[in-house]
């Protein structure tokens, strides 16, 4: 996505200065340092249990570091993070998104309106009426990210949102971020996945056991990584 990076409005820099996670003695996140500026999309990867929601939830403020700190220079931007599992209230799409709208402070005469557009905008208008929580898992992503789209935010983090669907809905998913990169939003997201992070990253975070072991531009990653440890997981050898 390389070539919308210069299109769109600068965003602030988030930074991580040492910052660890220690739960019950044990560490599970190392004292990471990190900037993750300009108007990129990130691919945070590594194994499982590498530590990547962890990182992924201490960047938007769901979780305190145990040590060092986690801050945005220039101020916190608007944001909003999608998980892989979404959570959606019980009741309709269209509540779903029109809740979200009043939390945000939209006037009510706008919500079911803003909400519809939504909805359109992302293939659920004819589910409007469905509970949430009985939609599909592709369904549900998508809603999850209409919910988001709706508070326009500048940071969107999203945690493996692709994990459990299908190829159809992989590439909707993928197509909703590339709109939201296009709109101005900073995307931070973590996969599995190395096609899709070929597919989607500016740049490449690669976490292991813990550790950030590289962050470098998605060309320099997938060409020529630095560490061995990057090689071996490119080379799908890196299981955990
Ligand atoms: N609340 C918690 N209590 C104890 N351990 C935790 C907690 N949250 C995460 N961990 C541990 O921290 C490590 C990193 O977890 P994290 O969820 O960040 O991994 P991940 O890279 O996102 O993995 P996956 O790809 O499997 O989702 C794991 O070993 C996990 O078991």
């Amino acid at each position: 996505m390389n070539d919308m990076s210069h299109q769109v409005p600068t965003v602030a820099t988030l930074h991580f200065e040492g910052a660890s996670v220690v739960h019950r003695g044990q560490v599970l996140l190392r004292p990471l340092t990190l900037s993750l500026s300009d108007e990129r999309c990130t691919l945070v990867m590594g194994p499982n249990g590498a530590g990547k929601s962890l990182l992924l939830r201490l960047a938007h403020g769901l979780l305190t570091p145990s040590a060092g700190r986690v801050h945005w220079q220039g101020g916190a931007p608007r944001q909003a993070m999608v998980f892989q599992r979404p959570v959606l209230l019980k009741r309709s799409a269209l509540d779903n998104l029109t809740y979200a709208l009043a939390v945000n402070g939209t006037p009510w005469q706008s919500r079911k309106n803003l909400a519809r557009k939504a909805l359109e905008h992302f293939g659920l208008a004819h589910l409007e009426k469905r509970p949430a929580r009985v939609l599909s898992g592709g369904e549900q992503q998508r809603l999850a990210l209409a919910r988001a789209w709706l508070l326009d935010p500048e940071v969107l983090f999203l945690d493996e949102p692709t994990a459990a669907l299908d190829p159809a809905s992989i590439r909707a998913v993928e197509e909703a971020v590339r709109d939201f990169h296009r709109r101005g939003t900073r995307i931070v997201m973590t996969t599995h996945d190395l096609h899709q992070a070929r597919r989607l990253a500016d740049d490449v975070v690669l976490l292991h056991e813990g550790s950030l072991v590289e962050h470098s531009a998605a060309a320099t990653f997938f060409t020529t990584p630095s560490s061995p440890t990057a090689r071996a997981f490119i080379e799908g050898e890196l299981v955990w």
